[in-house]
């Protein structure tokens, strides 16, 4: 009867633990839901403000956080509640012998602060390292093709080492004194156990207690001390999931959600910057300063200026990437900052100078990975004069073009990139030297394009190099040390020096500036 009785307890035990693992997945799983809806659109924004700030590993650190909570991290917490019941009754059996279980575990507690204090340093050290060294294998491997060619394996391999080093020696320390805390509490732990039991003998013998008793105060302590021995054992992965947790809140303290922003009426494209300065990320080191000048609705601008003059920061200001320090930018009269960002996006069309495709379909980049219209996609890429060319590809726009398009060609994935930003025709469209990899199929269609965008009225702003695309701009800026030189027409530009220097001292001083910037092609 005894034995049935065991056996169904042993079976609702069974029954239990497996109705607490199935609801740790559940609440992993609701976790991870809540936490990935926010996550990332914060990582984008952390990584915009500091490039190098490695915000992009916090999406690794949800599964930290989950696979501690989910696993036998947190039920060795959850047991742990249980400790105190069983000294109890330990000390219901004896006071001797609940002092033998109580001293036990109190020593067996101190030994899992002490592995933590001598460790957390060295853990943490090891989790930098190895963050680092990820983040610059990451980089550098983007980037395969010049180390290959170039024979830069073993340099760069040895810089990686040298990260891979630091986590393993901190790592290394950090197991030894974990291994050396653990290998003392099992001894402390065993050394209790013949305690308990010898107590209990001697108990017996002495008739304070039954044979029975020490047996059942054996196993008592044994429950008692588990989940205390266990969480030493547990303790590095507490201490990552802990971290893991305390990188992502500061995530969330420093990147504050989007507030929630009314929508405005679609724009008509008039640009208006006042007064605005940026900063390099993090410093105080200004890139553009004090930039003044408006572009009305409909009209064409281009951006000269010689190679790191600006021209790139303006155009990344302008789309809202580049954070203002000072001053303003305003489109339809309204700051970036007030405009509901996604409904601003779907406005801007932008391309930037290393156009950056993702992995997916050529439909699927034209069309920013939303749910499209066949037909919009098919407009974009004709408008970009790219249509012909998708055709010929085995799959047409259903080809894959793997990680930042790298099975196209580079004039290839500027077209691509031209009908991306020209999808769901935005009423302003920036595009940053969309003309550098083009042969002379792929200038005319951009030239088109252009042209088809003025007639409809779109607001277009274009820095450029070559002078084949101020034929058909309106207005040309002209940048210089990260500021405006000169806003001028295409005409007044392209003059002879000579024959501006007289008439006008403004466009004289433009003028050296502008023969240096503008490549006669
Ligand atoms: N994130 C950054 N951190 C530090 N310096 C930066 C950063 N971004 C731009 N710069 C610096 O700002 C200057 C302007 O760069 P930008 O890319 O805007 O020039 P550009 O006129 O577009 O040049 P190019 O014609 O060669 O593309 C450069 O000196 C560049 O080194």
């Amino acid at each position: 009867m005894i034995s049935l009785i065991a056996l169904a307890m042993l079976m609702v035990y069974g029954i239990m633990e497996f109705v607490r693992s199935r609801m740790l997945v559940r609440a992993g799983l609701q976790f991870d839901d809540v936490l990935t809806n926010t996550i990332f659109p914060r990582v984008v924004k952390a990584r915009l403000a500091n490039p190098n700030g490695g915000a992009e590993y916090i999406l690794s650190d949800i599964d930290k956080v989950r696979e501690f909570l989910t696993g036998q991290g947190i039920l060795t917490f959850f047991d742990a509640l249980w400790v105190p019941l069983f000294l109890v009754i330990c000390y219901l059996f004896h006071p001797w012998l609940g002092a033998i279980a109580a001293g036990g575990a109190i020593v067996i507690f101190v030994l899992a602060f002490l592995n933590d204090f001598t460790t957390k340093k060295q853990l943490q050290e090891a989790n930098n390292a190895v963050q680092s060294a990820n983040q610059f294998a990451g980089a550098v491997l983007q980037n395969a093709e010049v180390i290959k060619s170039m024979g830069m394996e073993k340099p760069l391999g040895e810089r990686w080492q040298d990260r891979h080093a630091t986590m393993l020696t901190a790592q290394a320390g950090a197991s030894d004194k974990a291994g050396a805390v653990m290998a003392f509490s099992k001894f402390i732990r065993m050394a209790l156990q013949s305690a308990i039991l010898g107590m209990g003998a001697y108990l017996a013998l002495q008739q304070q207690v039954s044979p029975g008793v020490m047996i059942a105060a054996s196993i008592m302590m044994g429950r008692a001390l588990s989940p205390v021995e266990q969480s030493v054992a547990q303790w590095k992965q507490f201490v990552a999931a802990r971290q893991a947790s305390q990188r992502m809140k500061r995530l969330f303290d420093s990147v504050p959600a989007d507030l929630e922003r009314t929508e405005l009426p679609k724009p008509v494209g008039e640009i208006s910057v006042e007064q605005f300065t940026t900063l390099v990320p993090g410093t105080r080191t200004p890139l553009l300063k004090g930039i003044n000048f408006q572009v009305p609705a409909g009209q064409t601008l281009a951006v000269v200026g010689p190679s790191g003059s600006g021209k790139s920061t303006l155009l990344r200001s302008l789309v809202g990437v580049q954070p203002a320090a000072n001053g303003t930018i305003r489109i339809d009269g309204a700051e970036l900052s007030q405009w509901n960002a996604e409904q601003l996006g779907q406005h801007l069309g932008y391309l930037p100078q290393d156009v950056k495709l993702f992995a997916g379909t050529i439909a699927e980049n034209i069309s920013r990975f939303r749910d499209a219209d066949s037909d919009d996609v098919v407009r974009a890429a004709k408008m970009a004069g790219v249509h012909e060319m998708i055709l010929h590809l085995k799959d047409g726009y259903e080809t894959q073009i793997g990680d930042n398009g790298h099975q196209l060609s580079g004039g290839q994935r500027q077209r691509v990139g031209l009908a991306r930003a020209l999808f769901g025709l935005p009423q302003i469209v920036i595009l940053d030297e969309p003309n550098s990899n083009l042969d002379n199929d792929g200038e005319a269609a951009l030239t088109d394009a252009i042209r088809s965008l003025k007639e409809i009225g779109i607001t277009v702003i274009v820095a450029t190099h070559k002078t084949n695309l101020l034929a058909v701009c309106d207005k040309v800026l002209v940048m210089q040390d990260g500021a405006v030189r000169a806003l001028t027409t295409p005409r007044e530009l392209l003059k002879p020096a000579e024959s501006v220097a007289p008439k006008n001292p403004a466009k004289a001083a433009a003028a050296p500036v502008v023969n240096n910037v503008v490549n006669v092609q």
